[in-house]
């Protein structure tokens, strides 16, 4: 081992910003770092993982589906790059062998493993090229979980590498809890030490910064260990590890699983590992969608991803896992793009981009709604229904048409009971295909 931790007594757990009883601060230094955006940027998926532990259990074959789904997403623009599986049951083994058989090239298959001579094995006779191995950071971890000296987790840490590269297999470092450990006094010395061994061993090794707890923070200035620019800035200039081995992994506890991981692309990591709409541990990881968009603002443009597989996906969710997206999650949510408030419906009807901000209909294959409620008027009922069902030029349903009125009636009629709530969509839906085209678009093909 050539590059040492600096050995403490104690635990560094820095009180004066996580001090328990109170909420975490933010300490700044105002030190600007220079932003160093790689030329090939990409998303990595840990559904199967840290997604997936966070709900119920998938079955093999919805793994696989979803498998397909992200490769139909990504379709072949290799900008969704890896995704990982467990390799623990036979059901995630099986699930693992029949996307390998698909011969897919993205998005690229690795794995998680406990840190043992057997699982390198496994890994291996599946082969599997890469594998996520734990490596906690912060003295939290390795004083009060593992009980550990920094000396003795570095050396445990140093000797899974090693085996991994002695069985060929790509180290991806999990350096858990990166947010609240000693930077320059372990993680920056653990790094130039693998550093060390990717450059003895000819094999890649990754980097994988985990904000375990969602407590990094993107914005310039602020100290470390929360600063997302300054651990992606150190760990290229400080620890020698290139862009293309830098990868961060969010949570969204303090709503900056997104901010974070764009900084890291800003700052110079290439890879940022994402969960299918956020799923995950507590309040959930970065989500993979919301990072396809971030892509997009940076490179502008977002190559051939198909974007409207997302629909697809969402479907799946909601039929064959149980999984209800909360309504208004940005791009995903099914109210995303309705506006409720009065004023803006009646922008909306008169241009569109007044209250969208980007086509929404051609770019994600949802036009943008306006709620219906007891402030609707006949015009408000066309949008709607003109909208929803995606009618083009001669097919539009015009204002004067007699049908809306009994639409219009019916919604009056709730509102006369007392009603309160918007209309629901399936109740537009129902009401629409009843009484104005005849089930001719009907989506679902409910009944009212
Ligand atoms: C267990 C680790 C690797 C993780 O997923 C995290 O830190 O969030």
């Amino acid at each position: 081992m050539k590059f040492n931790p600096v050995e403490v007594i104690n635990p560094k757990l820095y009180k004066d910003i996580f001090p328990y009883a109170e909420i975490p601060k933010i300490k700044f230094n105002n030190i600007q770092l220079p932003m160093d955006v790689s030329e090939n940027i990409w998303i990595t998926d840990t559904t199967f993982r840290d997604g997936q532990q966070s709900m119920t259990n998938m079955n093999s074959e919805q793994m696989v589906r979803l498998y397909e789904y992200l490769h139909l997403l990504d379709n072949g623009s290799g900008i969704i790059k890896q995704t990982e599986f467990f390799l623990y049951s036979q059901k995630d083994r099986n699930a693992v062998e029949a996307c390998m058989d698909k011969g897919y090239e993205f998005p690229q298959i690795t794995s998680w493993i406990r840190a043992n001579k057997e699982d390198f094995k496994l890994v291996k006779e599946m082969g599997i090229k890469e594998t996520g191995i734990l490596m906690s950071c912060s003295d939290y971890h390795i004083f009060n979980k593992l009980n550990k000296t920094r000396q003795e987790a570095m050396k445990m840490y140093l000797d899974i590498a090693y085996g991994a590269l002695e069985n060929g297999i790509v180290p991806r470092c999990h350096f858990e809890d990166i947010t609240r450990a000693d930077f320059y006094g372990f993680v920056v010395p653990l790094a130039k030490n693998l550093m060390d061994l990717m450059n003895e061993s000819k094999i890649n090794v990754k980097i994988r910064a985990c904000d375990t707890l969602g407590l990094g923070v993107s914005h310039a200035g602020v100290e470390l260990p929360r600063s997302v620019p300054a651990i992606i800035h150190g760990l290229k200039y400080y620890a020698g590890v290139p862009s293309s081995s830098i990868e961060w992994h969010g949570h969204n506890d303090y709503y900056g699983a997104v901010t974070n991981s764009t900084a890291t692309w800003l700052y110079g990591g290439a890879s940022v590992n994402t969960t299918l709409f956020g799923i995950g541990e507590r309040v959930g990881n970065t989500p993979l969608e919301a990072m396809i968009i971030e892509y997009a603002q940076i490179k502008g443009n977002i190559k051939n991803i198909n974007l409207e597989v997302i629909k697809e996906i969402e479907e799946y969710f909601e039929k064959e896992l149980r999984y209800d997206i909360p309504p208004k999650t940005p791009f995903v949510g099914k109210e995303f793009n309705v506006t409720k408030a009065g004023i803006h419906a009646d922008g909306l009807l008169k241009d569109e981009e007044i209250y969208n901000s980007f086509d929404t209909g051609k770019v994600l294959g949802k036009p943008p709604l306006v709620a219906i409620n007891s402030y609707s008027g006949i015009s408000s009922i066309a949008y709607w229904i003109n909208s929803y069902f995606s009618l083009k030029s001669k097919e539009k349903i015009q204002k004067s048409d007699e049908r809306l009125i009994t639409v219009k009636n019916k919604i009056d009629e709730e509102y006369e009971k007392g009603r309160t709530s918007n209309i629901s969509t399936e109740e537009m839906e129902a009401m629409c295909n009843m009484y104005v085209l005849n089930n001719k678009y009907a989506y679902n093909n409910k009944a009212i």
